[in-house]
């Protein structure tokens, strides 16, 4: 049977990860690259997880069973009408945009809908660039598709298939539903981060006392604001009518909370906080997508030298990996608790059992 010949434009975080991510599950595939960066082809080469290293508008591309479409959404569009001269009737054209509906407009002027199903995998970091890149970044994650209305079934059901089998869970939606959706859980907070950590710069005095300060929280909240510049304003451009309601929603319950910090509201304090404290618990039950599910468990430990290193001991001792281990302060631990992070359920299962044994006392959140 002929191998399987997957086609990347554009390999960086993303594009990288899917093709880590493919090699990892389907080594007998063969892997073609176009990169403008070549070092990076170069790398993803010598990684063994391209095979074929292509230059701009290669016309090996016409080999391909999927094409992903991984640069800037910019330079993706500008493939496409290069693209519909080459590949096979047969071929899935796909994307990773945080954006869909411009490409999706694109696809349709160009009469390339019969090929072409959207794809956004919902993980990534504020990192770029394929040395990032890993196999297990989309591992979990919803991968969300929009496949264009003249797509057939055959290649929605050949499309979900490969995407379940790298570890990602599918989820089909129209192109308009995924740019309402992610303008709500993913836009928004980057603009929320970015102006979060511009109010600090705006308000903080010449000595910088609140930089230094930001705490826990503070930084938690802020990471996605080291993403990239280019690539948000990008997405920005390309979603303003969905942003804009989010953001008009957004505005007014921030102008409800400056209304009860105002008024000694009590009661409407409390009801805010206590409302999304119980909304954001239950994202945990969720088994995965991009808040992914934390196997963790916290631990007293007293405070003298070598308690740490006491729990680490025992959980190597039962072949028990960590993934994380740290004193974590906050309200709910004031006096610092251990917070330890494991692959996977089975993982924290059996510390619970060992640590519990051991007579450590154990919350889990
Ligand atoms: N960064 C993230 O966390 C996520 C990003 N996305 C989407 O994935 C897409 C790619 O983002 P990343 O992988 O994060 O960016 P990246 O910067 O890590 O990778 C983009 C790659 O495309 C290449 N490239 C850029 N312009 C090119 C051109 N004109 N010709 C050829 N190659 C070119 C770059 O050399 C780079 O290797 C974006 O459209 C973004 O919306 C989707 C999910 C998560
Ligand atoms: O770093 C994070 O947590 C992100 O939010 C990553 C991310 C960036 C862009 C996307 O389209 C999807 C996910």
């Amino acid at each position: 049977m002929e191998t399987t010949t997957i086609g990347f434009i554009g390999l960086g975080l993303i594009g990288g990860s899917i093709a880590k991510a493919i090699r990892k599950f389907h080594p007998d595939y063969q892997i073609i690259a176009y990169n403008r960066t070549t070092d990076t082809l170069k790398d993803a080469v010598f990684d063994g997880i391209v095979d074929i290293p292509c230059n701009e508008h290669d016309p090996r591309f016409a080999l391909c069973d999927y094409i992903f479409l991984c640069a800037t959404v910019d330079y993706n569009i500008e493939c496409l009408p290069w693209l519909k001269q080459v590949i096979r009737p047969g071929c899935i054209l796909t994307d990773v945009g945080s954006v869909k509906g411009e490409i999706h407009r694109k696809v349709t002027e160009l009469d390339m809908a019969y090929n072409f199903i959207g794809g956004h995998p919902m993980a990534g970091s504020e990192h770029m660039g394929y040395e990032h890149s890993t196999d297990h970044l989309i591992e979990n994650a919803y991968y969300i598709l929009t496949p264009s209305e003249e797509v057939g079934l055959d290649k929605i059901g050949k499309y979900t298939e490969l995407v379940t089998s790298i570890g990602a869970l599918p989820m089909i939606l129209t192109w308009d539903e995924h740019d309402f959706i992610t303008a709500a859980v993913s836009h928004l907070p980057h603009i929320v981060a970015a102006s979060l950590v511009n109010v600090v710069k705006k308000l903080d005095s010449p000595l910088e006392h609140m930089k230094t300060i930001a705490a826990g929280g503070f930084k938690d909240i802020t990471r996605i604001a080291s993403s990239s510049p280019h690539m948000w304003q990008q997405i920005c451009l390309e979603n303003p009518e969905h942003i804009s309601k989010v953001l008009d929603e957004y505005i007014r319950l921030i102008v409800q909370a400056k209304y009860l910090v105002d008024q000694k509201d009590a009661n409407g304090l409390y009801d805010m906080f206590s409302q999304s404290k119980e909304y954001r618990n239950s994202f945990n039950d969720v088994p995965s997508g991009p808040i992914k599910k934390d196997f963790a468990l916290y631990c007293d430990i007293i405070d003298e030298t070598g308690s740490i290193a006491t729990i680490a001991t025992i959980l190597s001792m039962n072949n028990i990996s960590i993934k994380n281990i740290g004193i974590l302060h906050n309200r709910e631990f004031e006096d610092g608790v251990l917070k330890i992070e494991f692959y996977d359920e089975d993982a924290l299962k059996q510390a619970l059992e060992q640590l519990t044994k051991r007579n450590y006392k154990i919350y889990e959140r």
